[in-house]
C-alpha cells in the first residue's frame, strides 16, 4: 500500500522499484480487444467468440448511464483523497471485515510494493462510509448502491447468455439466483496516484481474477492484458464502454475453453488513475466442476480441472498466486 508521503515524492522509493520490466507490444498490427454492442442482434455470438479468443471485451449499449459512472468516479476520488489516518480506520484485517481499505491479498507474495491503494465493498458500503464521513456519508452510499444494483443486473444478463451457451441448467446453478448469496459480489475500488517513474513501478501485478466475471471501468489508460502469441497489450478506454473480463471460474466451468485473461495495471506520471471493478464469483463454498457434456461434446469429455470451491481457489492464490490453477489441473 502507498505510504502517506508517497504522493509527493519525486523519486520512486526502492521498495517500489520492480526488477522486471513489462514491455508492451507497440507494433502497428496490434490486434484490438473486441468492442461489442449489447444491442447488436449478433451480440450473443460475438460475446461467446470473445470469451473463447480473448477472455475480455469492451461492452457498449449496456444501458448504464454515463452520469452514474461519473458520480462513482467522483466519489472514489473523494475517498482516496481523504487523509491516510482516516482511510486506515476502515483497514481490512485477516479474519475481520471483508470490506474496507487495504492491499490485494497477493501483495504478501510479491517481490516489491504496488503503486496502489484499494478499497473493497461487499454488500452495503454504509458501515465504512459512516467511518470515513461521519456527518455526510449518504452521497457515497447512495452512489455506490446505485452502481452496484445496475452493474449486478448487467453481469447477470451476461452470465445468463454465457450459461445458456454452455447449456448450464437452472438446477446446476441454483446458487446464482439465490437472494441470500449477497457475499459473492464485490466492488473493488483501485487507486494509482501519479507516479514519478511509471516504467519501473507496478499498479497491479499480472493476475487472473478468482471470479466468474469482472466488470471494469476506468477513464484512464493502464489496463494491460497478455495475449498469447502477441504479448502485453494496452486496453484503450472507450467513452461509455465497460470492460468485461472473464475469471478463473468461467475458465473452469467451460473446461478451459473460455480464457481467464491475464491482466495487470500500469501507472502513469500525469494522472491519478482510478478503476472500479465489480467482481462476481460463485458462493464461497459452492463446488465448481468443468461441464463436459452438451455444448462441448467435441472436447473429448476429459475434465481438465478438479472440482474446486472459491474458498479453496483463494487459498491456493494466497499461497501460490498465479500458479494456483496448476494445482487444480487434472
Ligand atoms: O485497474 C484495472 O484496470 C484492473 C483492476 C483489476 O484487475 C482488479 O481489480 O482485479
Ligand atoms: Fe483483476
Amino acid at each position: 500500500m502507498l505510504s502517506p508521503s508517497t504522493g509527493s515524492v519525486k523519486t520512486l522509493p526502492d521498495s517500489y522499484v520492480w526488477p522486471e520490466y513489462y514491455e508492451v507490444y507497440s507494433g502497428s498490427d496490434q490486434p484490438s480487444i473486441p468492442v461489442i454492442d449489447l444491442m447488436d442482434p449478433n451480440a450473443t455470438e460475438l460475446i461467446i467468440q470473445a470469451c473463447e479468443t480473448w477472455g475480455i471485451f469492451q461492452l457498449i449499449g449496456h444501458g448504464i448511464p454515463r452520469k452514474l459512472v461519473e458520480d462513482v468516479e467522483s466519489e472514489v476520488h473523494s475517498l482516496f483523497a481523504l487523509p491516510a489516518d482516516q482511510k486506515l480506520k476502515t483497514l481490512r484485517t485477516s479474519g475481520g471485515a471483508s470490506s474496507g481499505y487495504g492491499n490485494p491479498p497477493s501483495q504478501a507474495l510479491l517481490p516489491r510494493k504496488l503503486w496502489y491503494e484499494g478499497f473493497t465493498i461487499m454488500g452495503s458500503p454504509v458501515d465504512q462510509a459512516r467511518v470515513l464521513w461521519p456527518h455526510d456519508y449518504q452521497g457515497f452510499r447512495n452512489t455506490m448502491n446505485g452502481y452496484q444494483k445496475q452493474v449486478k443486473a448487467l453481469v447477470e444478463q451476461l452470465i445468463r447468455i454465457i450459461f445458456k451457451f454452455l447449456s448450464i441448467s437452472k438446477e446446476e446453478v441454483n446458487w446464482f439466483d439465490d437472494p441470500s448469496n449477497t457475499c459473492n459480489a464485490a466492488l473493488q475500488l483501485n487507486s494509482h496516484p501519479p507516479c514519478p517513474d511509471p516504467t519501473r513501478a507496478v499498479g497491479l501485478a499480472p493476475h487472473t481474477d478468482s471470479s466468474l466475471f469482472t466488470i471494469l471501468h476506468s477513464w484512464i489508460e493502464g489496463l494491460q492484458i497478455f495475449k498469447d502469441g502477441v504479448g502485453w497489450i494496452t486496453v484503450q478506454p472507450i467513452p461509455d464502454a465497460l470492460t468485461m473480463n472473464l475469471g478463473d471460474f468461467l475458465h473452469i466451468l467451460s473446461n478451459g475453453r473460455f480464457v481467464s485473461v491475464l491482466h495487470r495495471a500500469a501507472v502513469n506520471q500525469k494522472y491519478h488513475r482510478i478503476s472500479v471493478a465489480y467482481i462476481r464469483s460463485p458462493p464461497t463454498n459452492f463446488i465448481v466442476s468443468p461441464l463436459l457434456s452438451k455444448t462441448f461434446a467435441d472436447s473429448g469429455q476429459v475434465p481438465k480441472y478438479h472440482p474446486v470451491t472459491l474458498k479453496e481457489c483463494r487459498g491456493l492464490k494466497a499461497k501460490h498466486f498465479q500458479a494456483a490453477l496448476s494445482f487444480v489441473k487434472t
